[in-house]
């Protein structure tokens, strides 16, 4: 299947340039200066148009987490807004499944943008966007109020809502009186209450201290496994980014440099800007064993016909492997003992390698398809950690 057949949403070919002069053809002149390869900056200055994006094209997929990653002023806001027209593209489309037809947002006339916008597509601001005079069940309700729908409805909807994100006792309370984390969580299931299947999230977390901030990720991400929603998720943040997002877009100037997997990213990263970026994120949670390892076809033979692989040597036939002065049996669970090696998948993160490096206390097997394909010791977590990969099957 190709990459946009499976996506809820796209961008294609986008520009969004607002005009500052008010001129009238700055933006056609514009366009035609972009076209010829001027620079955001030479547009600016020439024009008094800013290039908010340009040429942004850009596939995300039903159900994955996307997200948009760039320093201040790359266009990451401004390509989003695109998406429930808050900006409005002067070329592209931004196209949305619509039943078995697509539909395109930047074009499309004001009564379905408006039906999209309280059906199909709900936003979570960084500042939460609430109204405090109102409670919490109002809040997570208003939408559904907007929509008209009975008031009994409308609160067997919002508790259901509110249970989703662990607010139920505070269903009464003025959202003032809760804490940050607290009136973003009543951000969410706003959000949700809405049923829209694509959600677009601007920095939701980033006015949060970083343990708050860090737990609402979690619960994203948990959320996220059991409603499958759409979600395109703005971040400046690359641990975030590497974190939540199943794909990853790099945007500088108004463009997309790179989109990939976080593994792609972290692993394969397009130019020297991309590789800034990833120099400094924490590895921990975004390298895969499958990367860390040593693969079992690179290791030497020892003359008993074994693998050897320094501290442990490996019988993958036998499912055996020698280390520390005793023959182990090889057991398919990442569940440890202490004493017991342990086989992990190749999909395993680096942090908990690490972990289960520690409590064994013996160096860790990596299976795939049920096959033992290579083992991650000491030297292959520090060589990781360092930032030196091994990369590639
Ligand atoms: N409504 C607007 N009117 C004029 N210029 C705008 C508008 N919205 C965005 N811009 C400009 O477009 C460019 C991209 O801004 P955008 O807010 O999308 O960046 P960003 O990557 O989201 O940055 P940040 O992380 O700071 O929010 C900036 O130069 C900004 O000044």
């Amino acid at each position: 299947m190709s990459e946009t057949a499976n996506a809820a949403l796209e961008f294609r070919n986008i520009d969004i340039l607002f005009d500052r002069s008010g001129r009238r053809g700055a933006i056609e002149a514009a366009l035609a200066r972009l076209d010829a390869g001027e620079t955001r900056e030479e547009i600016g200055r020439a024009l008094k148009v800013t290039v908010g994006v340009a040429g942004a094209s850009l596939a995300v997929a039903r159900g994955e987490i996307s997200v948009l990653m760039g320093l201040s002023g790359s266009g990451k806001s401004t390509l989003l807004r695109a998406a429930n027209r808050l900006n409005r593209p002067v070329r592209g489309e931004v196209r949305i499944g619509n039943g078995s037809a697509w539909l395109d947002i930047a074009r499309c006339d004001a009564d379905t943008l408006r039906e999209l916008r309280k059906t199909r597509i709900a936003m979570v601001f960084q500042q939460f966007g609430l109204l405090p005079w109102r409670s919490v069940r109002d809040n997570v309700g208003f939408g559904l109020e907007l929509r008209g729908l009975a008031p009994s409805i409308r609160r067997e909807i919002v508790e259901e809502k509110l249970a989703l994100v662990g607010l139920s006792n505070w269903a009464d309370a003025q959202v003032h009186e809760l804490s940050g984390g607290m009136q973003q969580r009543v951000g969410l299931a706003r959000a949700f209450a809405t049923d829209a299947d694509i959600l677009l999230m601007d920095e939701p977390f980033s006015a949060l201290d970083p343990l708050i901030r860090r737990k609402l990720q979690d619960e994203l991400m948990d959320l996220q496994k059991r409603l499958k929603k759409t979600i395109l998720f703005v971040s400046h943040d690359i641990d975030e980014a590497l974190k939540i997002g199943s794909r990853i877009t790099i945007m500088r100037e108004g463009r997309i440099i790179q989109t990939g997997t976080p593994n792609d990213i972290a692993l394969r990263p397009v130019n020297d800007y991309v590789a800034e970026f990833i120099r400094h994120m924490n590895p921990l949670p975004t390298i895969l064993a499958s990367t860390v390892m040593r693969r079992f076809r690179d290791l030497p033979l020892r003359p008993d016909g074994m693998l050897d692989g320094g501290t442990i040597a490996i019988a993958p036939n036998t499912m055996t492997a020698h280390v520390a002065g005793q023959d182990m049996p090889l057991k398919a669970s990442k569940d440890w003992q202490h004493g017991s090696l342990c086989v992990v998948s190749a999909q395993m993160s680096l942090g908990e390698i690490i972990a289960l490096r520690q409590r064994s206390g013996f160096p860790v097997l990596v299976e795939e398809d049920g096959q033992l394909i290579g083992l991650c010791d000491d030297a292959d977590i520090l060589q990781a950690l360092s930032g030196e990969r091994r990369s590639g099957p």
